[in-house]
Parts: structure tokens; C-alpha cells; sequence
């Protein structure tokens, strides 16, 4: 199973997931506590591996800024997680992952169209567009067709119902913030176990 750990803001947090099997690393470049300077993402990404993604995370971000971080920070992978179109994720070189919302079934009718490589599944809107430790109801994505899209599961997942969401949904990928943290602070211990519990699902 692949595994995003999201928010990360140092770099033992990012060499403990990708040692322990995580594929993608996030950083936050929107409002929210997890914010992160581009040059310190830099000094962390440097010490990444190659086939790693380094995945930026924006909220309703312009073009011209989303592309000075790609250079300043060295990401290579664009996470949308605010209102931007289908047009707007498709107007990039580097993959996109666009997330969205899931508050009720109304809320997939826009999704297998949109024009981006991956989507994201994330719990609703909070004081943050994301990054909120919110479950959503997995039974309204469990049997829907995303037309073949490649899903990435996000929203409260943590060691304890990590494994019950990837046997339902199904998905390409698995994302965690807040449930591997203690305090507000990416902690190690969870992190490891997280990705013990998450990647032999499969
Ligand atoms: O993590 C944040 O603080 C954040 C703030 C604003 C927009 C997006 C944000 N995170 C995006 C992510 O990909 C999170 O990993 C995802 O929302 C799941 O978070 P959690 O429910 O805390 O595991």
C-alpha cells in the first residue's frame, strides 16, 4: 500500500516515513499549523530519495506562486486542496492530486471528470481546508466508480482504523496528518507504526 504522510515541518519526521515505507512526503504551503517556509522544505527534500514524491499542498494558491515554490522548494508533485477548477489542475507540468470534500453523495457527481492524475478523498472543511483529523462516511466512496482515477484516502485515518479503511475503499494511496501526531508535533513512534499497520494491508 502507498502512504502520503502529510504536514511534515522537519527532517527526522521525513527520513522516519520514507525508512519505515512511506512513498510521498507532504508540505503545506496554505494557511494552517503545519505551514512550512519553502527554503526548509528545500533543506528536507534534499535529503529525500529520488523516487519519493515531494508533494506541495496549496489552497486556492495562483499559478505564479505555486510555480516559485516548485522552484524555490524542489516538489514534484502539486496537491490542490481548495476550489480550484478542472482547468486550473490541468494547466500544470508536474502530477496533480486534487482533493476533495466528502460531506454526501452530491459531492462525487464533479469528481471522475475533473482533470487531474490523482483525487484526493478528504473529510469537510474545517478552520482548515484540510488536515482537520475528521473521519468521513467511507460507505459513500466504498462503490463508487471513479472511472478508473486513482483514489488517495485521507481524512482521521490513524493506526487503529487504517486498515478497515483500505479494505473498504480500496484506494491507490493512503494519507495521515493529524493521526501521527501528539500535541500538534509529527510524532516518530506513531509514524512508524502507522505505516506497519498501513502497508502490509495489501
Ligand atoms: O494538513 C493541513 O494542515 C492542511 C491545511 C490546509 C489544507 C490541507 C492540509 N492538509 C492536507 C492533507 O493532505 C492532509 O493529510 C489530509 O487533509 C488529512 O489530514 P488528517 O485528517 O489530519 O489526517
Amino acid at each position: 500500500m502507498n502512504v502520503k504522510i502529510c504536514g511534515i515541518r522537519a527532517e527526522e519526521e521525513a527520513l522516519c516515513a520514507v525508512q519505515n515505507g512511506a512513498k510521498a512526503i507532504g508540505f503545506v504551503f496554505a494557511d494552517s499549523k503545519r505551514k512550512i517556509d519553502p527554503k526548509n522544505a528545500r533543506a528536507i527534500i534534499d535529503k529525500l530519495p529520488e523516487d519519493v514524491w515531494k508533494v506541495g499542498v496549496f489552497v486556492n494558491e495562483t499559478k505564479e506562486r505555486i510555480e516559485e515554490i516548485v522552484r524555490i522548494s524542489g516538489i514534484n508533485v502539486i496537491q490542490l486542496h481548495g476550489d480550484e477548477s478542472s482547468e486550473f489542475a490541468a494547466s500544470f507540468q508536474l502530477p496533480v492530486i486534487k482533493a476533495f470534500s466528502i460531506k454526501g453523495a452530491e459531492d462525487l457527481a464533479a469528481i471522475a471528470d475533473f482533470q487531474s492524475d490523482y483525487i484526493l478523498l478528504d473529510s469537510a472543511r474545517e478552520r482548515y481546508f484540510g488536515g482537520n483529523g475528521k473521519v468521513f462516511d467511507w460507505n459513500i466512496v466504498k462503490d463508487y466508480d471513479f472511472k478508473g482515477k486513482k483514489v488517495i484516502l485521507a481524512g482521521g485515518l490513524n493506526k487503529e482504523n487504517v486498515r478497515s479503511a483500505s479494505n473498504m475503499v480500496n484506494p491507490f494511496m493512503l494519507d495521515v496528518s493529524s493521526g501521527v501526531e501528539t500535541d500538534g508535533k509529527k510524532d516518530l513512534r506513531k509514524i512508524e507504526s502507522f505505516l506497519g499497520e498501513a502497508i502490509p494491508t495489501y
